[in-house]
Parts: C-alpha cells; structure tokens; sequence
C-alpha cells in the first residue's frame, strides 16, 4: 500500500482477477441492492469517487458485477475536484483515465470551497455534487463499518443525542437547495481491512491521501491512536460500535415518528401561517411527559436544519413551554448554520420566528389610499415590501362604492375599533390581546376604511399580512382581501 500522494503506475491491468459474486465485498453489495430494490428501481445511480481506496474498490466491484450481469445498472462516477492540493487535477485525470479503462463514465466537478479545513472541502464536495444531480437521483458512498466506528466515537465524544449516535445510515432522503436525491452507503456492515485486501489483490490503482490518517483534526487522531486501542481492548470493537449504530438507528427511528406524531398533534394554523413562522399548542405541548416534550422540541426546531440546537437551547425552550406565570416577554434566539431564529410564547402558541421576518415585521406600514373604481377588476395596494416579502391588500369594489375612496394605514394604540365577534370597543393592549396578536406582529396591524362621496367614513377590517378581522361596521360596498407573497431566496 502506498505511504505518500503517489499513484500506483498506469495503466492498470483491466484484466485481472474479476471478483465473484460470492465475494464478501460483492455480496454485502448486493444485499444492500435487495434492501433498497423498491428506492433504487428506475432511478439515475452516481458513485462519488474520491480516487481513494474504498470509493475505487466501489467502482471496480461495481463495474466487475455489472459485466457479469449481477448489477442491473453501472453507476456514473462523480469525482470533486477540490483544487487545494497542488495534486488535484493529477488525482481528477488519474480517475477519469482509470474509469474509461474499466468502461465507467466519470464526470470531474470542480468545487468552490470557502476556508481550508476539512468540512469545508466536504461542504463544498456535496454542493458541487447536488447541482449535477436531479432530483431523486442516487449518490452511491464508500463509507465502510469503521467509518461508521469513527462518526460514532466522534459523535459521543461531542455529546450527541440518539439520532447523532444513530451514526451514517445506509439510505437517506437528503433534501438540498437544488432539489431531492437520496444518498445510499452500502458498505457500511464491511471492514476497512477488508477493502485493502480487495484493493491489493486487484492492484487497484488508487490514490492514497496522506491528511487521512496523518492529519491534526480529531477524526485522524482517533483513527491513528483510539481505534488501535479500542482493537486492543476488544477485536470485535469495530464490529460491536457498528452494532451499536444499526441498534440505535431503530431506537431513533421509534422516537422519531413519535415525536412527528407529537408534533402533527399540537401543530396550528399552518394554513394561513408565514412559512417564517410555525406554532405549536402549549397546551397540547405540556400534557406530554417530559422526554417525549423534549424530542419533540428537538425534531420541530430542527425540521429544516441540518443539525440541532444544543441540548441547553432545547431545555431552555421546554421550560418556557412548562412555565405556568403569564410572562410572554422570553425570547430564545438560537443560531443555526444560516438562519436566526426566536422562539416566543404567547397566550396557548409558542413560536419559532425567523430573524428575517422579525426584521421584516419591525418595517413600517406605507399609508396607502386608493379611488375605488367598480369597472376595474381588482387593485391591489403594496403595504410593505422589500427582498423578503411582499404586503399587499387586494381590493374588489361594487358599484356601490365607486368614486369612494380607501384608506389603510397602520392602526395605533389609541385607535378604539370593534370587530364583528365583539361587544364592545377595544383598543391598544385589550384590543391585541382579545385578537391573540402578539408582540411583534403589532406594528404590523393595519385598518381600513371607507370614506363615501358625502364624507362619511366606515372602518371595514383590521388586518395583518396573513390574518382579516371584519369590523361590525363593514359594509358590502368593497371586499378586501390581505395577501403575502415571498420573493424567493
Ligand atoms: N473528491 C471526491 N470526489 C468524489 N467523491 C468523494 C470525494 N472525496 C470523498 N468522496 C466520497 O465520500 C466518501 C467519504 O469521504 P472520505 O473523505 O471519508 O473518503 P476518502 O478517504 O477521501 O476516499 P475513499 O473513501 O474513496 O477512500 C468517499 O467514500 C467517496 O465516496
């Protein structure tokens, strides 16, 4: 095995031994192909090949099956390159001449990476791998059980919860800004030593990449001198952690549909709510026991985040979900990889706000007045806009209220109005309150109101930019409607 960034010599033999389907490392593949036959049927499959030992002995055992008519299908290879190492373009043709002489397609990517560690290298590897994909493509991996081993260890030492510990899983639905693929590693029951012994026997020309194992970050530590010692302690330790992960993967998968279900019972209103902003019901949330209160918070704060907040964030957030004082100034902000975001309580919700649109929230309303005019269609009239999202109320008058004109302006606290489910008026803290109108949204609260040809001015609604409260006085003369639209990101 090569100690150094040399390539074995080229060209290799494609000639050599073949590799029978009893072969372990043959036959853990097609097992994995029975497990996710029914995920795998008509899809577009890419093996990602780093040039590396176990991404090439996944290519050249997928190639060998394919010619003996074992593999229904022959992966394309994606192989990244980096561009850090002076050596990256070397690597990058030394895989695209190794993959035509074994009849594979390869595609070279070039990545962008931002910074110079090793998750940025990843980071960008994954970005430059998903714009080529479309959707519901599959991404073959070479990860391997001591992989699995080392994720594991990583993720205890780093205090993860179930799911973490649950550690890489074989098939996974990963969503990206460029749309769905599933990635799928099925090697992950299979030894390292065992991909050498493949790799030398079929004198693999592979490309060995001395930061692996001699490398300064924690994963090449314990590589280099934990997993020896656990090996020492114990021979089926590998065996046993990768044990440990698949024992895991059911427990977190049991937590996970509960905690769905959980959610699922206390979500609100997700029809007429921002997609900034999501609800659940404290009170549903407090009838649930405390383990269960807190699995549910980590999966909802986590739905659309690639990692959880941390574990105090979580508790911070169950204890204002327990709280039983009336205090609805707690703000809990929590910084994921992009986005802020705030989680508030008020009245029976408890929200999890973006940064984004709490900002957007905070900007004023323009005073708009518009001539009603019957003969046109609808008019609409922007309230707020700017990058996020836009406001706008659509208006659609009768014949009625021609020549009238509307007025919309912010309402302000010592404005009295009385909507129709009211019996009387209400204004300022009273009126926020008796419409559940929290804090922030309340410089976001405007009224509307009719002035006819003699002078005589009607209030017709209040409204927010996702929520319509008719007042009592409204009239049939107009119909207004409130209507949000986001610019996409
Ligand atoms: N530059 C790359 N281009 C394409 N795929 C890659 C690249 N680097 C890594 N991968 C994929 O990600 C998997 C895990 O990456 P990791 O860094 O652990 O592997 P490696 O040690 O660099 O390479 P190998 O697993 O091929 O020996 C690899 O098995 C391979 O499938």
């Amino acid at each position: 095995m090569q100690t150094d960034t040399t390539i074995m010599p080229y060209p290799v033999t494609v000639s050599g031994p073949d590799t029978p389907l009893s072969h372990p490392l043959a036959a853990a593949l097609l097992t994995s192909i029975d497990d996710y036959h029914p995920q795998l049927r008509g899809r577009r499959v890419w093996l990602a090949c780093s040039g590396g030992r176990d991404s090439m002995a996944l290519a050249a055992v997928c190639a060998a099956l394919y010619r003996q008519g074992a593999l229904p299908f022959l992966p394309q290879l994606l192989h990244v390159d980096h561009g850090i190492q002076a050596v990256s373009k070397t690597w990058a043709t030394h895989v695209q001449a190794w993959a035509e002489a074994q009849g594979l397609s390869c595609h070279i990517l070039r990545a962008q990476v931002f910074g110079d560690n090793e998750q940025a290298a990843r980071t960008a590897r994954y970005h430059a791998m998903q714009a080529h994909l479309r959707q519901d493509d599959v991404l073959m991996l070479a990860h391997h059980s001591d992989d699995q081993a080392e994720t594991l260890l990583m993720r205890l030492i780093q205090g993860a919860g179930v799911q973490g510990l649950a550690g890489m899983q074989p098939w996974r639905v990963q969503e990206a800004d460029t749309g769905r693929y599933q990635l799928w590693r099925p090697w992950l029951g299979v030894r390292r030593a065992a991909l050498s012994r493949y790799a030398e026997c079929q004198q693999l020309p592979y490309i060995n990449d001395p930061t692996n194992d001699t490398g300064d970050n924690q994963r090449s530590q314990l590589r280099r001198d934990i997993m020896p010692a656990l090996t020492a302690l114990n021979p089926q330790a590998i065996d046993n952690i990768t044990r440990s992960a698949a024992l895991l993967r059911d427990a977190a998968d049991t937590v996970q549909t509960q905690a769905k279900s959980d959610i699922a019972q206390a979500l609100i209103d997700t029809e007429t709510y921002p997609p900034y902003q999501r609800g659940l019901s404290v009170s549903t949330l407090q009838a649930l026991p405390r383990a269960r209160l807190r699995q549910c918070l980590h999966t909802w704060l986590t739905l659309d985040e690639p990692l959880p907040p941390p574990k105090q964030y979580i508790d911070d957030v169950g204890a204002l979900v327990v709280r039983r004082d009336a205090n609805h100034q707690t703000a809990l902000y929590w910084q994921a990889s992009e986005r802020g975001y705030h989680v508030r309580r008020y009245q029976d919700t408890l929200y999890r706000l973006d940064s984004a649109w709490l900002s957007w929230l905070a900007l004023p309303i323009t005073s708009q007045r518009l001539l009603l005019n019957h003969s046109t269609q609808t008019q609409s009239i922007i309230l707020r806009a700017d990058s996020l999202c836009r406001w706008q109320v659509r208006v659609q008058a009768t014949a009625e209220a021609t020549n009238s004109t509307l007025h919309i302006q912010a309402l302000t606290r010592d404005v009295s109005v009385k909507t129709t489910r009211m019996n009387h008026p209400q204004r300022g803290k009273k009126l926020y309150q008796r419409l559940g109108i929290p804090m922030w949204l309340r410089g976001s609260i405007a009224i509307i109101s009719m002035t006819d040809t003699d002078g005589h001015t009607t209030p017709i609604a209040l409204i927010s930019p996702y929520h319509l409260w008719p007042l009592s006085t409204k009239t049939d003369a107009v119909h207004c409607e409130t209507l949000l639209s986001f610019i996409a990101e």
